[in-house]
């Protein structure tokens, strides 16, 4: 596996390129900014999203799709996921029925509340479902260009892809683990960036410590609760993809969920903070796509449902954080009626 097509050249992508880089790979960066493409080709560097890192001569960058693709042994898709959908489709005329599949996108579709990997399998009826692969985990993509230990998972239906996708990944700096569990990966890293969100609003109230632990603890029971009742297997949620990222994103100067969720805690709106930023800001869709997903799945959550009234219906903050800490009283855990968890043939 030695040419790999990343797509596209945001911060995320740009990073993933720069470890499959360092592993000899030759990267082709696809992006449909011409400017970006000559920064990247001329000068290597991604200013508008790594600043000052200098990039592999191994990454090529490229504003064609055909290009980026028609030769790749494997294609890593990292669109954000409100355009998924319409890259998938772009490439699907150049993408052969054996290339590896790779996504690290975190979202699911607004309106037909899919996931990244069926919005891929609809799009790519070429490619074995069971070889379409995600990755996820704690993973700031401003350290992983730096070269700082970080940790992934991948999971796919079938181990070999799975196993594919670690050996072209992992490194002494990126260490990639392996997991059936699909929908446990794509759901969890999907709904920490509302629980980042919460937890940049609760900063930016000025809430301390506990609310933020409470944040994280219970946010992860309510991503728990939906992602069993879609199949997955609750233990991923003790994994990378579970708390790993719920720790790393609500913790971190980097996230920008984290950031968007503090600036609203501050009184600001939500169009300036999305504009102010200029860059993905997944949680905020993923807050919609959740809140419709529990009651399709007919189950309990309240940090989404409340989140949900501050970004869409303009309910205050202090309010949602009162209106949490009233709710009826519970216990804190819950009877787990049955699992069945993702499991690898053979
Ligand atoms: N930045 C990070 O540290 C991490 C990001 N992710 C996930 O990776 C995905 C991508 O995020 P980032 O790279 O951080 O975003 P970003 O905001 O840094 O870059 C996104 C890039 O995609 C381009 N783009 C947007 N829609 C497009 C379309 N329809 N066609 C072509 N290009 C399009 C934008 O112009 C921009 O260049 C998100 O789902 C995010 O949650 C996952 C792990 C880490
Ligand atoms: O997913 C991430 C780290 O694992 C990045 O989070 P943000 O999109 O909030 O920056």
């Amino acid at each position: 596996m030695n040419k790999v097509a990343v797509l596209v050249a945001g911060s995320w992508g740009t990073a993933l390129a720069s470890v499959l880089a360092d592993n000899g790979r030759e990267v082709l960066l696809w992006s449909r900014n011409e400017e970006q493409v000559k920064e990247i080709n001329e000068e290597h560097r991604n200013r508008r999203f790594l600043n000052d890192v200098e990039l592999s001569p191994l990454i090529t960058a490229t504003s064609s799709l055909q290009q980026a693709v028609e030769d790749a042994d494997a294609i890593l898709m990292v669109v954000p996921s409100s355009g998924m959908r319409e890259v998938a489709s772009r490439i699907k005329p150049f993408v052969k029925k054996d290339t590896l599949l790779i996504h690290a996108t975190k979202g699911f579709e607004t309106g037909t509340l899919n996931s990244m990997s069926e919005v891929i399998s609809d799009e790519l009826p070429q490619i074995n479902p069971k070889r379409i692969v995600v990755l996820s985990g704690p993973s700031h993509a401003e350290e992983v260009i730096l070269k700082c230990p970080t940790t992934v998972v991948v999971a796919a239906g079938e181990l070999e892809a799975a196993e594919a996708a670690q050996d072209l990944l992992i490194n002494s700096y990126f260490r990639v683990y392996t997991n059936p569990d699909v929908n446990g990966l794509e759901v969890g890293g999907a709904l920490k960036n509302i629980i980042a969100l919460g937890a940049g609003l609760t900063d930016g109230l000025g809430f301390g410590d506990n609310a933020k632990a409470a944040l994280l603890t219970r946010g992860l029971a309510e991503i728990a609760r939906l992602g069993t009742a879609m199949g997955a297997n609750p233990l991923t949620f003790a994994g990378l993809a579970g708390i790993g990222d719920l720790v790393a994103t609500c913790t971190s100067k980097h996230s920008r969920n984290w950031r968007a969720g503090f600036k609203l805690g501050q009184g600001a709106a939500l169009d300036d903070v999305l504009k102010d930023m200029g860059m993905v800001v997944e949680g905020v869709k993923t807050t919609k796509a959740a809140y419709e997903l529990s009651r399709r799945y007919e189950v309990t959550m309240p940090i989404t449902d409340e989140l949900y009234q501050v970004l869409f219906e303009g309910k205050s903050p202090k309010l949602a954080a009162q209106d949490l800490m009233g709710r009826v009283r519970t216990h804190e855990i819950e009877e787990v009626a049955s699992i069945s968890s993702p499991k690898w043939q053979g």
